[in-house]
C-alpha cells in the first residue's frame, strides 16, 4: 500500500511506552492510538515493529515509525541503523522518524537512510537538536524536520518546557514543514508553537504517558499541602 504523507494539518500524538511502563504493549498502544483518533490526532508517531504494524492495521492513520534501540558506545538511539529503517518500513510505516543531530557523522550517514527511505515510497522525519541540524537535514533529504531532540543533546538548552526559541530560529529557513515536538504539556504551548512556524505539533507525554501526567498532580499538591503547612 502506498504510504500515506501527512495531509491535514493538525495534532500529531505520539503513542510511545517502554518496557517498564505499565502501558508497555502494543494492545495498549492501539488504544492509546484509537483514542488519540477519537480525539481529533491526523498522525501517530510509535515506537517498534510490533506497535508500529498494529496501530498501522488498527488506527487507519499515517504512522511516523521509529525504532529506539540503545547500541553500546553510541549516543544515537532513535533508528540508529539501517537494518531499523528496514524494520519500520516492513512493519508498514508511512513515515521514518531518525536521529539527524550533529553526532558521530550522523549527518553524513543519515543520507544513506534517507535515500533508502525514499526508494521504498516512504517519507522521512528528521529528529534534530539546532537550526543547523535541521538545515542540514533538509540539506540531505528528509521530508520533515522535527525539534525532538532538542534538550537531548549535550550542546541544545536543557529546559523543562518546548524549545521555542529554536522554533523561532528556524521560520521561513526551511522548504519543508516544521514539526514542533518536546515537552508540549499545554495547548498554549501548543499553539505558541505554530505562531512561532511550526506546521504540525506533536505531543507524547502530555497524552499518552499517564503516570507522568499523574506526577505533575501529585508532585503539585504536595508542594501545596508542603507550603501550607500541612506534610
Ligand atoms: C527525546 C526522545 O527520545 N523523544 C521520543 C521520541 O520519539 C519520545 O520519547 C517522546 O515522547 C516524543 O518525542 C514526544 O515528546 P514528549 O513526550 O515530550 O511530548
Amino acid at each position: 500500500m502506498a504510504a500515506q504523507p501527512l495531509t491535514a494539518k493538525g495534532l500529531i500524538v505520539s503513542c510511545q511506552a517502554a518496557p517498564e511502563d505499565p502501558l508497555y504493549g502494543a494492545d495498549t498502544m492501539v488504544r492509546m492510538a484509537l483514542a488519540a483518533k477519537q480525539g481529533g490526532a491526523i498522525a501517530i508517531r510509535c515506537n517498534g515493529k510490533e506497535d508500529i504494524r498494529a496501530i498501522k492495521e488498527a488506527v487507519g492513520l499515517p504512522v511516523i515509525g521509529l525504532i529506539k534501540r540503545e547500541i553500546a558506545g553510541s549516543d544515537i538511539y532513535i533508528t540508529p541503523e539501517l537494518e531499523d529503517v528496514r524494520a519500520i518500513l516492513e512493519a508498514g510505516a508511512d513515515i521514518v522518524a531518525l536521529d539527524l543531530t550533529n553526532r558521530e557523522n550522523r549527518l553524513e550517514n543519515g543520507k544513506r537512510l534517507i535515500d533508502y527511505i525514499h526508494r521504498a515510497g516512504a517519507k522521512a522525519m528528521a529528529d534534530i537538536s539546532t537550526a543547523e541540524e535541521a538545515i542540514r537535514a533538509e540539506q540531505l533529504g528528509a521530508d520533515y524536520v522535527s525539534t525532538t531532540l532538542s534538550g537531548y543533546t549535550p550542546y541544545s538548552p536543557q529546559q523543562d518546557g518546548p524549545d521555542l526559541e529554536l522554533i523561532a530560529k528556524l521560520r521561513g529557513r526551511l522548504t519543508v514543514p516544521l514539526i514542533a515536538e518536546g515537552r508540549i504539556w499545554t495547548t498554549e504551548e501548543a499553539v505558541l508553537a505554530l505562531e512561532r512556524g511550526a506546521e504540525f505539533v506533536v505531543v507524547g507525554s502530555a497524552i499518552t504517558r499517564p503516570q507522568l501526567v499523574t506526577k505533575r498532580f501529585a508532585n503539585r499538591i504536595a508542594e501545596y499541602w508542603t507550603h501550607n503547612g500541612v506534610v
